[in-house]
């Protein structure tokens, strides 16, 4: 059966280059994978009133896409994306049709910042919200505690990292 999982962690702290790797990697073992960097299909503007993040909208579009992969022949199915709660965590599970492993990437804020300076270079306005909303984010999530597995990469490479999120998820 297909099988998902979930990176998050606050903005900045890797999660979209780490499906990213983990889906290099995938493929390079010859498992068929599908890979879903979530903030794509939230991507529409402007998001209704009281949704600021169209969570709406990102479970319907989750719903489908997820459908096509596993029609594809998906057999894991690694995403990158913020839930905020318990609740976000099971309308996640219940859009996706499948089982949901969650795992969230510690950063060391100060590191983040760095990475959000180099990431937002040219864009200010971009760069301040990011930078505001990283503490504020990591806050949330480590409250909330919605993961089944917390691992702290500040000192991790982006393949690391990926090998690291496999690992906990498959056993190797
Ligand atoms: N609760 C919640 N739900 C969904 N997304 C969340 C949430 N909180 C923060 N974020 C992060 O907000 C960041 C939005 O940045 P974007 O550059 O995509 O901006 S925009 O939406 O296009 O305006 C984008 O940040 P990055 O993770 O750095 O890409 C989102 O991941
Ligand atoms: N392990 C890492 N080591 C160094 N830089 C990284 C690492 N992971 C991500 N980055 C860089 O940090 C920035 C933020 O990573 P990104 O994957 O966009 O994070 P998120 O999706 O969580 O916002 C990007 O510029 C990315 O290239």
């Amino acid at each position: 059966m297909t099988t998902a999982l979930l990176v998050t962690g606050t903005v900045g702290s890797g999660k979209t280059s780490a499906a990213e790797a983990a889906g290099d990697l995938l493929t390079a073992r010859e498992i068929p994978n599908a890979v879903i960097d979530v903030d794509w299909l939230r991507r529409c503007w402007p998001s209704p009133p009281g949704d600021r993040f169209n969570g709406a909208l990102t479970l319907r579009n989750l719903r489908a896409v997820t459908r096509n992969f596993v029609d594809a022949g998906a057999e894991r199915i690694v995403l990158a994306g913020v839930i905020e709660s318990k609740a976000e965590r099971q309308a996640y599970e219940e859009a996706l049709g499948l089982p949901l492993a969650v795992c969230r990437l510690r950063v060391a804020l100060p590191v983040v910042r760095t990475r959000l300076h180099r990431r937002h270079e040219g864009d200010p306005s971009g760069l301040a919200w990011h930078l505001d909303r990283s503490g504020e984010l990591e806050r949330i999530l480590a409250a909330a505690a919605v993961e089944d597995r917390l691992v702290d990469v500040t000192d991790e490479t982006i393949p690391q990292v990926a090998q690291l999120v496999l690992r906990g998820w498959m056993g190797s």
